[in-house]
């Protein structure tokens, strides 16, 4: 089928979920199956981000290495901020060209992330809803195909346990309240995780 894309699979589809729930391991398989064995383009965008020498890959090192960078701790608002900054950079920087050349976009991470940990992280709603603002006028004009909200139960927890359960907390209301989104429950192999999600994307 070489780049003959048929038009209905083009778009955006986003993997979003609590750290370890398999959203890169997935979205790589995803992608090789989908150009080697279907032959359609598809590409990967990944939030905060991680090409070298770029805003995204320099919040990622913020985000993990703060000592490396700052004396004192940054806090959540800022760290948010930055990341809001990262998004709008991949956003006009790659995924407008992107979506405009009717490949299929897998995306590792999506605004969800910066209001799940946001709201996570102790600050009040009023003011994560105007941490997004900027970036939810770049997302108005673009149309997401579907969301895939992945959950695991045997992963790795990256937070204390009281924070791990807000942040799952807050994607489950987001999904409730967004009909594009399904939840996909990685407890099982792999393999059959990405083939689910393929049908789930070629809806057959
Ligand atoms: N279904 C699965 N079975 C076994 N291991 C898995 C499965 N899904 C993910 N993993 C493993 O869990 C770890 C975290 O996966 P990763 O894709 O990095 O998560 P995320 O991108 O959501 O942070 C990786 O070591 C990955 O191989
Ligand atoms: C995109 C995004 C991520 N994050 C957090 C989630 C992760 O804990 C961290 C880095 O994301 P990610 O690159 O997905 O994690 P990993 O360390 O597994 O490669 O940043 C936010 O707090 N806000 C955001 O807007």
């Amino acid at each position: 089928m070489g780049n003959n894309i048929k038009n209905s699979y083009a778009g955006i589809y986003v993997f979003e979920g609590i750290d370890n729930v398999g959203k890169t391991t997935i979205i790589q398989a995803l992608q090789e199956k989908i150009c080697k064995e279907i032959g359609y383009d598809c590409t990967t965008i990944a939030f905060p981000g991680n090409e070298a020498r770029t805003l995204g890959a320099l919040v990622y090192d913020v985000h993990h290495h703060e000592n490396k960078y700052f004396d004192f701790p940054i806090n959540n608002a800022s760290l948010q901020l930055l990341h809001v900054a990262a998004h709008i950079d991949l956003i006009q920087r790659k995924l407008i060209e992107e979506y405009s050349s009717s490949k299929i976009i897998l995306m590792d991470r999506f605004w969800w992330s910066t209001y799940a940990y946001g709201l996570a992280g102790r600050l009040e709603r009023d003011v994560v809803h105007a941490i997004l603002a900027p970036e939810l006028v770049y997302w108005e004009k673009i149309n997401i195909n579907k969301i895939f909200l992945l959950e695991r139960k045997d992963r790795k927890i990256d937070y204390e346990t009281n924070k791990d359960i807000l942040i799952r907390k807050n994607y489950s209301d987001l999904a409730k309240r967004e009909s594009k989104c399904q939840i996909i429950n990685n407890d099982g192999r792999l393999e059959e995780t990405t083939n689910r999600v393929l049908i789930n994307i070629l809806g057959v």
